[in-house]
């Protein structure tokens, strides 16, 4: 079998899919994607495709490390979004061609169905309580939000005030019913980080996200010394290698790849070993569609260490286009009390509704997210 021909699809919201043909017929998707950045990323795809044309789909390790290395430039975001959409349409026509699932292809089941959270609050947080209160409904009781607005390196104590007491309603409201992690996206330099974490931990959030920037990753053993909060991040890390020092520095409690980012399944598996050899948890990062999260799966599905999937159901991104439009079996991707089953159909498990694709990416639009500004101007970490 042979590989013949790369198409991508840029689609609402802020997605990219990816199709690769073989002259066997047997086609599989991918998810390359960088959210902002979708051009660039389809760029890369492009210049990836003489190392796949007239190749064989199922060497997927020899084709990864023929990507990975072949070009001497490697790593970073672009590529290993590139890489990594690549990896799982690989992944997807193996698993057709062989009709298994591919959890079944890396050793089978772990576990039996697997934790998802849901994201609740946008970008600025209000109405919590109540946006919460519908959710529990569809039967989660696990959720993420934005633990900050934009915040100076250096801020005054009434911004710590908001963000202690929202924290503290929700709490209040719910009780121990529910879980929550905070994500603090980078918006929290090391300054405030340490104020923050020492005044949340009192409601024992699940975990904080990115406590602060990746590029800051030296924090996060001084931060996880001085907390009990668990810290979590890895959504701006991109290979084995930027996770390892992570990994070896200490710190980290939740590593959280996305698979559309992190090199694909092939490199995530690794990522997720890696983590279970330090005792880190893992919850696969993924606002992004179908396909990503059909990757993600098959990871958590494997991985002993998975405890939580991020999925974009609902999700404040999600303007124009859901995860479900472009899925033809919806019922497999049905979550009941928070929990998700193992994909059964072969291959990562969605049937692509292609011509709701191909209409859709007539009108992508180009997502970027906000540019904000703090008070004297400068820009701030959205
Ligand atoms: O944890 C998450 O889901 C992410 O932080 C996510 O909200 C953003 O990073 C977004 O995808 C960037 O465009
Ligand atoms: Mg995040």
């Amino acid at each position: 079998m042979k590989i013949i021909k790369l198409t991508t699809y840029r689609v609402p919201p802020r997605w990219m899919l990816l199709k690769i043909e073989t002259d066997e017929g047997v086609v599989g998707w991918g998810e390359p994607v960088i959210e902002g950045r979708a051009r660039t990323v389809e760029t890369a795809v492009q210049e990836m495709e003489p190392y796949l044309i007239g190749q064989d789909p199922s060497r997927i390790n020899d084709l990864w490390q023929t990507m990975y290395r072949a070009g001497f430039y490697r790593g970073g975001a672009i590529l290993m979004s590139a890489i990594a959409g690549i990896d799982q349409a690989l992944w997807d026509i193996k698993g057709k061609v062989l009709d298994k699932p591919v959890y079944e292809l890396l050793g089978g089941l772990v576990r039996d169905r697997m934790k998802m959270y849901s994201w609740v609050g946008g970008d600025r947080p209000s109405d919590i309580i109540e946006q919460i209160r519908t959710l529990q409904q569809g039967g989660f009781n696990t959720f993420k939000m934005n633990g900050t607005e934009e915040l100076g390196m250096l801020d005054t104590s009434a911004k710590v005030d908001d963000a202690v007491r929202r924290v503290a309603e929700i709490r209040e409201a719910f009780g121990s019913t529910i879980e929550f992690g905070l994500d603090f996206h980078g918006r929290v330099a090391a300054p405030m980080a340490k104020t923050l974490l020492r005044e949340l931990e009192p409601y024992r959030p699940l975990f904080v996200e990115e406590p602060v920037l990746a590029e800051q990753a030296e924090y996060y053993p001084r931060l996880a010394e001085m907390t009990s909060i668990p810290l979590a991040a890895g959504e701006r890390m991109y290979s084995r290698f930027e996770f390892k020092n992570v990994f070896a520095a200490g710190g980290l409690s939740i590593v959280q790849p996305d698979l559309s980012h992190a090199g694909g399944i092939t490199e995530c598996l690794k990522i997720a070993s890696m983590a279970e050899a330090y005792d880190i948890t893992l919850a696969p990062h993924c606002p992004l569609g179908p396909v990503a999260l059909a990757s993600c799966l098959q990871v958590d599905f494997v991985s002993y260490n998975a405890v939580l999937q991020e999925q974009s159901m609902g999700i404040h991104y999600n303007q124009g286009g859901e995860l479900l439009d472009y899925v033809i079996n919806k019922e497999d991707f049905k979550i009941v009390d928070g929990y998700c089953k193992p994909l059964p159909k072969p291959g990562l498990g969605v049937e692509v509704d292609e011509e709701r694709v191909i209409a859709a990416s007539q009108h992508a639009p180009d997502w970027r997210n906000p540019v904000w500004r703090h008070a004297d101007g400068s820009v701030a970490e959205w």
